[in-house]
């Protein structure tokens, strides 16, 4: 997000045409916020490359960015397919009311009872991921008419230049049938032998956070090959082959996102140049869909200055709502959003309230003048924000809130302390 071109209104950032500081003030801090527009506008801009490049194509909700009933329903009324990578993801997005056929159920040791509930409830295709998972289905598989959509998720051998923890791609991952060393042929023996499994295709996912359009095309080519090599062994042509997620958006300044067009049209020629019969494109993005849509809203409160260094402005969450800065030294900005036009004066320290050294949202925010009860919005944390959110310190969660066409909407209710022991029991 360009902090130049947020909305603003008498000094106040304005979300979805709604007043945050109103929001702070009606639902508490700290407070999810997501501007469903553009969660519709980004799927929009994927669903439109993919036609202007003349592609079959399906668009994937990774729902593992940010996994609540309202999101799946957005995702309904967008005719989105979505993923889910365990059975708790897939009981919300049912809960919600999202169709099951259009579900991909990922996840690389899915259990014996996930899988049998991904069956019970006909979802459109399980990612088997391992030959446990194989062996598994096989036997939850009793009856020729139980067929159900399978696809092998392959670990092409390809590294995403980005941060440790977000590769997938590589030989060295815990995900995926390797395709070096023959395990993905095998694994597409055995499911072709399978006549209660219905092999859609290959999938692969190479990572998350990705810029520049070099590694998918690297993918997109790789996978026709193995796709060919598959052909000449078993005569089996994908109907789908299935990209993965992991468009990069922007956190910060240096950051710099391939758009939804450049990317989708590369791999068109890409394809098109590799074979004659390009099969369906699928792609699962999580965080472009939900990033950039999502703001935290936080009241300020001590602060402590240091000779010298920057001083420590403290906020009144911090790591239980968003771990990425700690976890993967994500670097996010933030502005002051009932003071916004307003000069910066100086550099700080967001550090949040738990107790962790670590605990810093932002290392270094430039902020105008600030005193206790401002509000800091940080921004482009829909992603991987309260999907990763937990109670550390016995904090309870925040609320979330969707705003749309000046509307606000309570999606989640915040967590109290009650919520907190609910599940304790005493000794
Ligand atoms: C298989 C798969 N698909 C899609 C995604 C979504 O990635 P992102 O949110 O970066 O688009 C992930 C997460 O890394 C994933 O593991
Ligand atoms: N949780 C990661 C994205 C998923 C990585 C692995 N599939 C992040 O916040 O960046």
């Amino acid at each position: 997000m360009i902090i130049d071109e947020l909305a603003s209104k008498n000094g106040h950032l304005m979300i979805g045409g709604v007043d945050s500081v109103d929001l702070a003030k009606k639902y508490g801090t700290p407070l999810y916020v997501f501007d469903v527009a553009s969660i519709r506008s980004q799927i929009r801009k994927f669903k439109l490359a993919f036609e202007q490049a003349g592609l079959k194509y399906q668009v994937s909700y990774a729902s593992k960015a940010f996994a609540v009933k309202a999101i799946y329903q957005v995702m309904k009324q967008e005719d989105v397919h979505i993923d889910v990578v365990s059975g708790g993801e897939l009981y919300t997005a049912l809960a919600a009311g999202f169709p099951s056929d259009k579900i991909s159920f990922h996840g690389n040791n899915k259990s014996f009872e996930e899988l049998e509930m991904a069956v019970k409830n006909h979802v459109g295709v399980i990612m088997l991921d391992n030959f446990h998972e194989i062996e598994l289905l096989a036997r939850i598989l009793k009856t020729d008419d139980e067929k159900i959509n399978v696809m092998l998720r392959l670990t092409p051998g390809i590294s995403a230049h980005t941060h440790k923890y977000d590769q997938t791609g590589q030989t060295d991952s815990k995900f995926g049938f390797d395709v070096e060393s023959g395990q993905a042929k095998k694994a597409m023996q055995l499911v072709l032998e399978n006549k209660r499994m219905n092999l859609l295709g290959i999938h692969a996912h190479i990572g998350s956070q990705i810029f520049g359009t070099q590694g998918f095309i690297m993918l997109a080519k790789k996978m026709i090959e193995i796709a060919k090599n598959l052909q000449k062994e078993f005569n089996y042509w994908p109907q789908v082959i299935n990209l993965g997620g992991g468009f990069g958006i922007s956190y910060n300044e240096a950051d710099d996102p391939i758009t939804a067009q450049e990317f989708i049209s590369q791999i068109a020629n890409e394809l098109k140049q590799s074979c004659d019969d390009v099969p369906e494109i699928w792609i699962e993005p999580g965080r472009s869909i939900v990033g950039p849509a999502g703001y935290t809203l936080y009241t300020i409160g001590s602060r402590k200055d240091i000779p010298n260094l920057p001083p420590y402005i403290s906020v009144d969450g911090g790591m239980g709502d968003n771990i990425r800065p700690a976890l993967y030294q994500a670097k996010y900005e933030a502005v002051v959003a009932n003071k916004m036009g307003q000069e910066n004066i100086e550099t700080a320290h967001i550090a949040g309230k738990y107790c962790e050294s670590g605990d810093i949202l932002i290392d270094k925010q430039e902020l105008p003048e600030t005193k206790v009860g401002d509000i800091l919005a940080i921004l482009d944390t829909g992603a991987y924000g309260y999907s990763m959110a937990m109670n550390y310190n016995r904090n309870p969660r925040p609320a979330v809130v969707f705003v749309e066409n000046g509307q606000d909407k309570l999606v989640v209710k915040r967590e109290n302390y009650q919520d907190l022991i609910s599940l304790d029991r005493d000794y």
